[in-house]
């Protein structure tokens, strides 16, 4: 137990309602560009080098080890995913599954395998996931497709370890998604141990008044129905397995509306019995939180590590 929990609910201010209900527009357009709050290089700059990290990494990943490239999880054309696969062949082998930022509009799996080296290097294997990004998908599809990614990962894979949720961004925010996923109409019920939440997006009510997004999210109601903030408070939902460990993470330059949205899924998650941590990470960015996971020493890099392998 740590002193948050006592907190009051950080959008009901001494004021009442959501502390973005009473900024500008341009504060809140600030707020949610992430590019913006970055401390050590310039918007553009911080962009270009996280896909050229991305890049590098991936192009990196695709030729030392083993995979499967392009694996189509569904019918669709953008619906595929990439396999890395760890040196060492084992039976059951834990699986982390990415999901990348790019705000539902841009970003791929062929620049996201960011975790691949030091992962695999540990004998996890890594899927990377690419799913139809906006203006070709709305959120409902997006959605529908990364929980069609995971029950096919769990039905190929039906003698894993566990399987890891890890998204970055926008990509948290699907994968926050599956904390309400009903996988009984699949046909089978993955082997979830825990979700990686990274820099994430929870409540899409704000982001609905952004320019950059307004196009992908019209109604309330569509914000509502994909907000998982909404959805864990409204009408919580049991763990699905109470042994299933949640990471809610934020980077220390992460703008303070990031901030809030982490720590209030954290609080709400925790109230509802779900087994979940919070950590905001040291001086870095909301780019820079995801690419030092190129490095197996970094401490994110490590907590997952020690996540995966503390359980199996
Ligand atoms: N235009 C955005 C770009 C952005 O938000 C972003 C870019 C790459 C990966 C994740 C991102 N954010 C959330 O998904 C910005 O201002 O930074």
């Amino acid at each position: 137990m740590d002193g948050m929990d006592g907190m009051d609910d950080l959008d009901g201010g001494p004021e009442g309602g959501a502390p973005w209900k009473r900024m500008s527009k341009e504060e809140l357009e600030n707020q949610y560009s992430p590019s913006r709050w970055v401390v050590r290089l310039g918007a553009e700059e911080a962009l270009r080098t996280y896909s050229q990290i991305g890049n590098e990494a991936t192009k990196r990943a695709q030729a030392t080890g083993r995979n499967l490239l392009d694996v189509p999880y569904g019918d669709g054309e953008g619906e595929k995913l990439d396999i890395y696969f760890p040196e060492a062949v084992s039976e059951g082998l834990p699986f982390l599954v990415f999901f990348h930022g790019g705000y539902w509009q841009s970003g791929s799996k062929d620049s996201s395998a960011f975790m691949v080296g030091p992962l695999t290097a540990q004998g996890v294997a890594v899927v990377i996931v690419a799913y139809d990004v906006a203006p070709k998908g709305t959120l409902d599809q997006m959605v529908a497709q990364v929980t069609q990614s995971i029950v096919f990962v769990q039905k190929q894979y039906p003698g894993n370890q566990g399987i890891y949720l890890c998204g970055h961004s926008a990509g948290a925010h699907l994968a926050a998604m599956m904390l309400l996923a009903n996988w009984t109409k699949h046909g089978v019920t993955p082997n979830l141990k825990g979700f990686f939440l990274v820099s994430g997006i929870y409540d899409l009510e704000p982001v609905m008044h952004t320019s950059e997004n307004a196009s992908l999210l019209t109604t309330l109601e569509d914000a509502q129905r994909n907000s998982p903030q909404w959805h864990l408070k409204t009408a919580p939902t049991q763990p699905v397995d109470p042994a299933c460990r949640i990471l809610v993470t934020v980077g220390q330059h992460d703008s303070p509306e990031f901030h809030r949205q982490s720590r209030e899924l954290y609080q709400t998650l925790r109230r509802g019995g779900w087994k979940v941590s919070f950590e905001e990470l040291h001086d870095v960015d909301h780019f820079e939180i995801l690419w030092n996971l190129t490095q197996k020493d970094y401490v994110l890099t490590q907590i997952i590590l020690k996540t995966i392998f503390q359980e199996s």
